[in-house]
C-alpha cells in the first residue's frame, strides 16, 4: 500500500514511517498486583508529501523521529490496561487525525508473550516469564474513519510425533520422497485474521473482546491441528490440515471476514545410517530422526468469506 502520484512522466509510489519502536508498559492495580506488556511497534504513513522526493521540501513530512515518541506518550496515556489491538487502533487514528498531510496510517504491533508466573503454586504479583509465541495486530485507519483491524499469532511451534503422512504426489525422475503413512509433522504457525467491523463506530465494546478472540482464535486452530487427546486426527498434508485449521475458525468466530495461515513444513528426517557394503547398519522404527530447519516446505493459504452481493 502506498501513496502514488505522476511526477516528471513517471509513477512515484511512497510511504515512510518508523519500525521496531519497542515500549514496555506497566499498571499496577491499587491491590499491589502488577500487569506488564512488551509491544514492538510499526508505523506507516501514506502522506501527501511528494515534494519531498522531488524538490527536498520536507514541510509536509512527519519526522519519523516524531512518530517514536508519540509511540511512549500514547502507552503512557494509556492509564488502564488494553489489548494490543486497541493501542495499534490508538495510534493510527491519531497519526490519520492528527496530520493533515496524512491520508492513512497502518500500524502493525507485535506482543511478546510475557506470563504470570506462579510460586508454590500462587501466582506471583509482580513475577513474569517470557514465552515463545507473538501477538500481532494490524490496523489501518483512513482519514475518513474507514479502519480494518486484523489480530495473529507468530512464532506458534507445534509438533505431533504421529497421524501424519504424505502420499500420492507427482512422481517423476526427480522424486525421491517414499510415501509415508507415518511422519513427525512439525511447523511454525503465522497466522492473522480480518474483523468484518469497518469503521471506528462499529468496534465491539466488550472490555475482553480482542483478548477473548485472540485465545479463543488459538485454541481452535491448536486444537484441529492436533485432534482429540487420545487419538489426534491424521494429517494427509500440511495443506489439508492447514485448510482444517482455517475453516474451523471461520467456522467458529462469525465476526471474521478472512484467516490467512502460514504453516512452513518444518521437517524431522528418519535417520538412515547404512552404507555400500554395510545397507542397515541400526534399523530404526520411526524411533530417531535428524531435527532440521532448512530448507523447510512453504505452505500457506487465506480463506475468506464470500460477500453476497445483495
Ligand atoms: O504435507 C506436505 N505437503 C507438501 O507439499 C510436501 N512436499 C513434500 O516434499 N513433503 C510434503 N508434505
Amino acid at each position: 500500500m502506498a501513496e502514488g502520484a505522476v511526477v516528471e512522466g513517471l509513477k512515484l509510489e511512497q510511504r515512510h514511517g518508523k519500525e521496531r519502536v519497542r515500549v514496555g508498559r506497566v499498571w499496577r492495580d491499587v491491590d499491589g498486583t502488577h500487569h506488564f506488556v512488551e509491544w514492538n511497534v510499526s508505523i506507516g504513513l501514506l502522506s501527501d508529501c511528494i515534494p519531498a522526493y522531488v524538490t527536498g521540501d520536507n514541510s509536509n513530512i512527519v519526522a519519523t523521529d516524531t512518530m517514536k515518541n508519540t509511540v511512549y506518550v500514547k502507552a503512557k496515556e494509556c492509564s488502564e490496561r488494553i489489548p494490543v489491538e486497541v493501542f495499534a487502533i490508538k495510534l493510527a487514528n491519531h497519526f490519520s487525525t492528527f496530520y493533515h498531510p496524512v491520508t492513512t496510517a497502518i500500524v502493525n504491533i507485535a506482543e511478546k508473550q510475557w506470563e504470570r508466573v506462579s510460586v508454590d503454586g500462587q501466582s506471583h504479583k509482580h513475577g513474569f516469564k517470557l514465552g515463545s509465541e507473538e501477538h500481532t495486530t494490524e490496523v489501518v485507519v483512513k482519514k475518513c474513519g474507514a479502519l480494518q483491524v486484523a489480530s495473529g499469532i507468530g512464532k506458534l511451534k507445534l509438533l505431533k510425533t504421529t497421524q501424519s503422512g504424505f502420499e500420492g504426489f507427482i512422481r517423476d525422475k526427480y522424486t525421491m520422497l517414499p510415501d509415508t503413512q507415518e511422519r513427525l509433522l512439525g511447523t511454525e504457525v503465522t497466522a492473522s485474521w480480518r474483523y468484518a467491523f469497518d469503521s471506528l463506530e462499529n468496534i465491539p465494546v466488550q472490555p475482553l473482546y480482542f483478548f477473548n478472540s485472540y485465545t479463543g482464535v488459538k485454541k481452535v486452530l491448536v486444537d484441529t491441528f492436533f485432534g482429540t487427546p487420545k487419538m489426534g486426527v491424521y494429517s494427509p498434508s500440511v495443506q489439508y490440515t492447514l485448510y482444517e485449521m482455517a475453516k474451523a475458525v471461520l467456522g467458529r468466530f462469525h465476526d471474521l471476514s478472512s484467516v490467512d495461515l502460514k504453516m512452513p513444513n518444518i521437517h524431522f528426517l528418519p535417520v538412515n545410517l547404512s552404507s555400500k557394503d554395510n545397507p542397515v547398519i541400526v534399523k530404526f522404527e520411526d524411533d530417531v530422526y535428524l531435527p532440521t530447519d532448512e530448507p523447510h516446505g512453504a505452505i500457506e493459504a487465506s480463506l475468506s468469506r464470500i460477500r453476497s452481493k445483495m
